[in-house]
């Protein structure tokens, strides 16, 4: 049966922009349905306009950091309307760059949120569209628990376009959003609280970093409650949509908060698809069920990035979507590797992450070592800023092979990136020891560690 395209892509996301524009500039015909703006998350109100404003609230610390080194700031003002405003414009440049490369690809754009009728064919706008293969890509959207009083809170979609910033804030959660906006916040001057349900922010993270993150964390100004849980929030003038927020927590204390961020996790963003029509089955949360090849449970019928469910980031969407362009178009097998992911926590201190925590480590029952430090950077000398650094790093005793590296502290996103390679090429710590520090820095520590640094295990 002839189809109107080779490839229909449901989502203009990390993965699917990606998908479809390789697809088409190697022969395939290809449409993609967007519904909002393209770049999908992480352009719009993910990773870009995230790192923005983090950017923003580290002057916030900078300026009285900058006493230190000699320099007066009186009359240092912060405007959250130009910080928004210049940020949608940056995006808006990103949207028309992304429009551009898909149009030049020759990809097809089709505005409008698509749904299925059977499967090989969408509907967008009560139009319907045929094809060979379709690709599910809708990414995720933030899961806010049913309470009374959770329509009064937002979500990070929202934190991009907020009127004003409050004077008092409340953020609910203890991942990687939670604590990206609680510092965002906190350094924009907002006085920040950040409750957590749970003994310790940053689950699935080295129990090290959780810890030491936390109590940095704290040492910049958030309010970090852990064991902390919301009972229900009223407005406190019932007649004003506008009005402080009264938040009830379940240990019987109550406060007013100007805005409540609740990031409690992400969900696959499938209400809208009607899967079923095509066959396609889903399993908790709505997650995508694939196999290796990223193929549904319908034999023309693909998804990758968030809506699977696996590890939401999008240079992982980018790489699925690649190889899945391998499979189609060369028959190569998927075989991804989902260890060694390197990762950055845009927290003030940022956290890096690399390959096993120390808690995986011993769950695999490997037999291995640990160096670790923790020191005041030399910025922080002069600074006043109390901030020290974290560094670790996992070596397997069996193969000598570096498993594990994390650290928490200034650049430990941009540090982590080289480290990724490293693990990634097999590097042992003979590896690093070999390899020349770059002095003076935080980063050369990882070349350095000695003997002394050994961490006495329990
Ligand atoms: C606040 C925040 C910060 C983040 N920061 C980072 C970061 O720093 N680094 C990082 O690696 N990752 C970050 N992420 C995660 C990252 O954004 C996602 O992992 C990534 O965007 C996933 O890509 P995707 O292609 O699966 O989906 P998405 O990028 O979410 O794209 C899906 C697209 O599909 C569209 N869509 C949905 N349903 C339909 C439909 N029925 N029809 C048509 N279109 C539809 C959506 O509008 C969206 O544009 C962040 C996420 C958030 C929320
Ligand atoms: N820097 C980055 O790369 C980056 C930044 C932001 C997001 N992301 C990606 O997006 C994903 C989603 O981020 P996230 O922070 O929303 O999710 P998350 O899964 O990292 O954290 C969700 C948090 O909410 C808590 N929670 C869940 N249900 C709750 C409830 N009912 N009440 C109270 N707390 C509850 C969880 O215990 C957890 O601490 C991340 O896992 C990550 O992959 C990446």
């Amino acid at each position: 049966m002839a189809y109107q395209y080779d490839l229909f892509v449901i989502g203009a996301g990390s993965g699917g922009v990606r998908a479809s524009r390789v697809a088409a500039s190697k022969g395939y015909k290809v449409a993609v349905a967007e519904g909002s703006a393209l770049g999908g998350t992480c352009v719009n109100i993910g990773c870009v306009p995230k790192k923005l404003f983090v950017y923003a609230s580290e002057y916030g610390h900078g300026f009285g950091e900058a006493a230190g080194f000699g320099w007066t700031n009186e009359g240092t003002k912060f405007d959250w309307s130009v910080l928004r405003d210049n940020k949608t414009k940056e995006i808006e440049r990103l949207n028309g760059i992304y429009g551009n490369m898909l149009g030049n690809a020759g990809v097809e754009v089709i505005s409008g949120f698509a749904s299925f009728v059977d499967a090989h064919t969408v509907m967008v706008n009560g139009k319907t569209y045929t094809a060979e293969r379709i690709l599910i890509a809708v990414g995720a959207k933030p899961f806010i628990p049913e309470f009374q009083g959770s329509d009064l809170v937002v979500s990070s979609n929202e934190m991009f376009y907020l009127d004003s910033l409050p004077s008092k804030a409340l953020v609910v959660g203890g991942g990687y959003i939670a604590v990206e906006f609680a510092g965002i916040l906190n350094g924009l001057s907002v006085d920040t609280s950040l409750a957590y349900r749970g003994d310790q922010l940053l689950r699935g993270f080295d129990e090290d970093v959780r810890a030491f993150a936390s109590e940095e964390y704290k040492k910049s100004g958030i309010d970090v409650r852990l064991n902390t849980g919301v009972d229900r929030i009223e407005l406190v003038d019932p007649e004003d949509q506008a009005s402080e927020r009264m938040v009830h927590f379940k240990d019987g204390t109550s406060e007013r908060f100007g805005l409540i961020l609740y990031a409690t996790g992400r969900v696959p963003n499938v209400g809208s698809l009607e899967l079923d029509k095509a066959g396609v089955e889903f399993g908790k949360n709505g997650a995508v069920k694939i196999d290796k090849n990223f193929k549904t449970t319908a034999d023309s019928v693909f998804a990758l990035g968030d809506v699977t469910d696996n590890i939401q980031l999008t240079p992982v969407a980018i790489k699925e979507a690649m190889a899945l362009i391998d499979y189609w178009f060369d028959g190569k097998e998927v075989d991804f590797d989902y260890d060694n992911i390197p990762t950055a926590v845009f927290s003030q201190p940022a956290i890096g992450t690399v390959g096993l925590s120390e808690q995986e480590a011993e769950a695999r029952g490997i037999d291995f070592r640990v160096y670790q430090t923790d020191f005041r950077a030399m910025k922080h000398t002069l600074s006043g800023a109390t901030s020290r650094t974290l560094m670790k790093m996992l070596v397997n005793n069996a193969d000598e092979k570096v498993i594990g590296a994390h650290m928490v502290g200034d650049y430990s996103g941009e540090i982590i990136q080289g480290l990724g390679i490293a693990l990634k090429a097999g590097a042992t710590k003979a590896d690093f020891d070999a390899t020349v520090g770059v002095h003076p820095t935080s980063a050369e520590e990882f070349v350095t560690f000695s003997a002394g640094a050994l961490k006495e295990r329990k």
